[in-house]
Parts: structure tokens; sequence; C-alpha cells
């Protein structure tokens, strides 16, 4: 089976050898400051955010010349301009980071209790918001990328009208030829309802191949008694992959073309905080099937990932890559 998402992109700000083709990711969504415990009581500042968690992770593990891109938008005061320069400066193409004059980022705070961690946040009227408001936009920067990556915090952040533009730019690049992947990340808080929840969720997946759920937050959402049920539900949607991640527990995979598996995470001697787990798998697991793995050994991968970043606080954990 060839790598996901294989065909041909634009340069970007990757090198890369002359000729090469690029099989550029990007992933969409929000970024914020982040606040995350620190030793002392203290708190040190970042920059993450769900799908810019998998951005940046992906960035580490796939080749040099594939490319990692990042949309989102961000307002046009001192800390965004920050924030971009930041995410530049990890290796992610931030040119497709829209500007908004009159709004900023948000931010968020990690609370840690036995490595579990909750988070607060002050994003309601970040800039992020307005991200899929330029159609034209949308559509060039779908236009570059072979993989594109968003979650069910992108969805909830929008308006049902954003929604609608953002999901039918997806349709569009899909039909052009673009693997597109859904991590459904749930953040009940940011929807209106359960009800817009479940309806968000189904209008994200109707237009993914690729769908990769958590197995408590399907539960809590949709009430899921099997993982059985989660991968039918995605799979009724039209994704052509579904695998469901169960934390510490066995993750369910089911494909049209390699048939249903599992695989059994390797045992995480401590977890210090989950903040980014779900977000690194993506990584690893998107990573693994654009440079030709198969759904269960990106699978591997994706877990064995998301097992070093638990044993870390912070969304990002460059020292796993020392
Ligand atoms: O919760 C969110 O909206 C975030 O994006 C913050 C965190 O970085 C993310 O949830 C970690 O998975």
């Amino acid at each position: 089976m060839p790598p996901v998402g294989v065909r041909r992109g634009r340069a970007d700000a990757q090198p890369r050898a002359a000729g090469a083709s690029v099989t550029r990711l990007l992933c969409v969504g929000e970024i914020m400051v982040e606040m995350a415990p620190a030793d002392g009581g203290l708190f040190s500042m970042g920059f993450a955010g769900d799908t810019f968690n998998t951005a940046w992770y992906a960035r580490r593990v796939l080749p040099d010349d594939v490319g990692v891109g990042y949309l989102t938008a961000v307002g046009t005061d001192a800390v965004s301009d920050r924030m971009v320069d930041f995410i530049a400066a990890q290796g992610v193409d931030a040119s497709a980071v829209r500007r908004v004059e009159d709004r900023t980022v948000g931010l968020y705070m990690i609370q840690l209790q036995d490595g579990e961690r909750s988070f607060s946040y002050w994003r309601g009227q970040s800039a992020a918001k307005t991200l899929a408001d330029d159609e034209a936009a949308l559509d060039a920067a779908f236009a570059e990328a072979s993989v594109i990556q968003f979650s069910g915090i992108t969805l909830a952040i929008l308006s049902d009208e954003a929604r609608a533009r953002f999901c039918a730019a997806l349709s569009r690049a899909r039909a052009n030829g673009a693997h597109v992947a859904f991590d459904t990340n749930l953040r009940p808080r940011l929807w209106a309802g359960p009800q817009a929840m479940r309806d968000g969720l189904l209008q994200g997946a109707s237009v993914a191949d690729t769908v990769l759920p958590s197995f408590d937050e399907e539960q809590m959402c949709f009430g899921d008694a099997t993982p059985a049920e989660t991968i039918d539900r995605y799979r009724n949607a039209g994704a052509r992959t579904v695998v469901v991640k169960n934390g510490a527990e066995r993750c369910h995979i089911w494909d049209a073309d390699e048939g249903k598996a599992t695989h059994d995470p390797a045992p995480v001697a401590k977890v210090v905080d989950s903040t980014a787990a779900g977000d690194s798998f993506g990584a690893g697991f998107l990573a693994a099937r654009m440079t030709g793995a198969s759904v269960l050994e990106a699978t591997k991968q994706g877990a064995a990932l998301a097992g070093k970043v638990v044993q870390k606080r912070g969304a990002l954990a460059p020292d796993i890559f020392e």
C-alpha cells in the first residue's frame, strides 16, 4: 500500500533535495499560550494546542524533506508575533497563519493531579475562532497539503457557519486527492451542548479518511459500550481507517484494506502529565502512514511516542528526542 498522502506539493519552509517530492502535512486548529506547572510552584510559559502539538511531534519524527505546516489565526500584537516566530522556529511552516487585527491568542493553564491533567482556558475571543473565515485562503492552503489534520477542538471553536465552510473546504481538498485525518478530541465546554457536540463530530467525520477517537470520550459523548461501536459509527460516516485509542489500554483498529487489529501499548513506568498523549499519538501515527507504514505499525509507533510524552511535563517534550 503506498504511503498516505503522497502527491506533489509546493516547496515550503523545510530543506529538501532538489527535485524531491514534497509530502506536506498541514495541521489546523488553535495554538495558545500554555502555562505548565514547573518546580517550586512556578509555571513555565510556552505555546501549545492539540493540533499544533501534532504538527510539532510530526516535525520531529518525519524526514526533513517532508514539510509540516500549521494553519490558525492569531492577532497582530506582540504575543501573536512571538507565537508565529515560535511556530516557524520549530521548523513548522507558518505561512498559512491568518492575522486578524481586533483579536489576540488564547491561553490555558495546566493543573496536575497524580499525572492526570485538567485545563483552565481563556480563549473565548481568541483569533483562532476566525481561522475559517477566508474561504479562498483555506482552499489555497489545503491545495498545497497532502495530508490535512484537524480535531474536535478545531471544530468546536468555530461558529456553525464557519464549521460548515471549513468542512466544505476539506471535502474539496479530499476530492482533489488530499488525505484528511480527524482526531475527535472532545472539549464539551466548547460546544453549545451534547447534541451540538455529537452533530459537530459527525460533521467532521463525514469529511475524514482517518478518524482517531479516544474510547473514554466516545463513551461520554455517544454512550458507546465497546470500541467496536465507536469504529462502526466512524466507518458508517465514511472513514476508511479508524483507530480507537484507550489510554494505557488496548487500541482497536479497523481499516478498509487491512481489516481489524488490536495493539496493546507497552506499560509506562510513571505517567507524569498526560497532556498531548493523543496529539503525539496522532503525530507518530500519521508520520508512519506518510512514510509507508501499515495501519497496525503506525498505531504501534503512535502509541510508543505517546508513551514517552506522558512521562514529561507540558504538551511539548523536546528532551525525549535528545
Ligand atoms: O485543550 C486544548 O484546547 C488544547 O489544545 C491544550 C492542550 O495543548 C491539548 O489539549 C493537549 O492535548
